[in-house]
């Protein structure tokens, strides 16, 4: 397989940890994205969040940004977020025709009963509308600490199904992770996904510098485990919530454990809001290593 088609940087090992990034921003982001364009590097990747709140054309706008601003948009598709097969096919219609986009993420979505005919990821894979619109490559969800309405066996067999359908209509599938803190969680992780003959490159999910209460909050808010002996490592202390905190410690940890064996394996970064902060501290580790 062709691991170009996914960024043109990942034929080759990684030069460091921030090789070949990526960022995400949310719809809403527009004025932050023009502040931080300057700091990012040309042609990476940015994901365009599909979250409650966001209108259909503001995405639109978004992706168009991103690619007017020289990089290139990922489209999150959240399957339980749309109301019709018809939005789904205009959604995609509007970001390939306005905004050339050529890659996907697709995740199920956090509402508990679905707000149309979709409930999980594989439908919309299933659906025959990203092919139609010329859709090259889709990013499917992984979670290295688990999920709290799935089991980590099914989680395994859905990972499998949905990049069997992704190649099945003609795409290339990649996994890009939900964020942790726990350097032990995700390399286990990475270790049992690629035991399982799971070899397709892996974007790992990691919280880009932020206020401590906010990222407290995020991990709440998305299911994602922040004891004290995780924030320990990860470098924050439970008794003293003020100032924030980057993923330094993470990435130092992640580099050491993510050995060529484990195969392809680069960052994504959760920015929260903040994408410049993230792509300060990007060319700041870019700088040290
Ligand atoms: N970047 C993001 O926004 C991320 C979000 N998540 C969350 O992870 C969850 C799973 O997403 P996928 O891996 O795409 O699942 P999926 O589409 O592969 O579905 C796997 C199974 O989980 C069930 N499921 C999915 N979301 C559910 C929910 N909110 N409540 C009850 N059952 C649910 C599906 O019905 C299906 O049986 C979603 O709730 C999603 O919002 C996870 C990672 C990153
Ligand atoms: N289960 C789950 N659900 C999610 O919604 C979710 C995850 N996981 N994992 C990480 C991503 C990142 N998400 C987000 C959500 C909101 C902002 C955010 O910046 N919100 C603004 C206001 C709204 C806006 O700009 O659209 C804020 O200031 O909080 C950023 C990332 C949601 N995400």
């Amino acid at each position: 397989m062709s691991y170009a088609a996914i960024h043109p940087n990942w034929e080759k090992p990684r030069d460091n940890m921030v090789d070949g990034y990526s960022l995400e921003m949310t719809a809403k982001e527009i004025e932050g994205l023009r502040e931080a364009a300057p700091l990012i590097r040309p042609k990476t990747q940015i994901a365009v969040t599909f979250l409650p709140g966001e209108e259909m054309e503001q995405r639109v706008e978004a992706a168009v940004l991103v690619r007017e601003l020289g990089f290139e948009p990922i489209v999150h598709l959240s399957a339980r977020r749309l109301t019709s097969l018809e939005e789904l096919d205009k959604y995609v219609s509007d970001i390939s025709s306005k905004a050339g986009v050529k890659r996907v993420f697709i995740i199920a979505g956090d509402p508990p009963e679905p707000e149309g005919p979709f409930s999980d990821s594989l439908q919309i894979i299933e659906s025959g509308v990203l092919e139609k619109y010329g859709i090259e490559i889709v990013g499917v969800g992984g979670h290295p600490e688990g999920h709290p309405n799935v089991s980590k066996s099914d989680l395994w067999v859905w990972m499998e199904k949905k990049l069997a359908a992704v190649r099945a209509h003609g795409m290339v599938p990649l996994v890009v992770t939900q964020f942790a803190f726990d350097d032990d969680a995700i390399v286990e992780w990475i270790k049992e996904m690629r035991g399982r003959g799971i070899d397709v490159p892996v974007r790992l999910g990691i919280p880009g510098p932020a206020g401590i209460k906010r990222l407290l909050g995020f991990a709440k808010r998305c299911g994602v485990g922040a004891s004290a002996s995780v924030m320990k490592k990860y470098g924050v202390s439970l008794t003293n919530l003020i100032g924030s905190a980057g993923p330094d410690k993470l990435v130092a940890s992640l580099e050491k454990g993510l050995t060529p064996e484990l195969g392809r394996v680069r960052l994504h970064l959760y920015p929260f809001g903040a994408l410049k902060a993230s792509a300060e501290w990007i060319n700041d580790y870019e700088a040290k290593h």
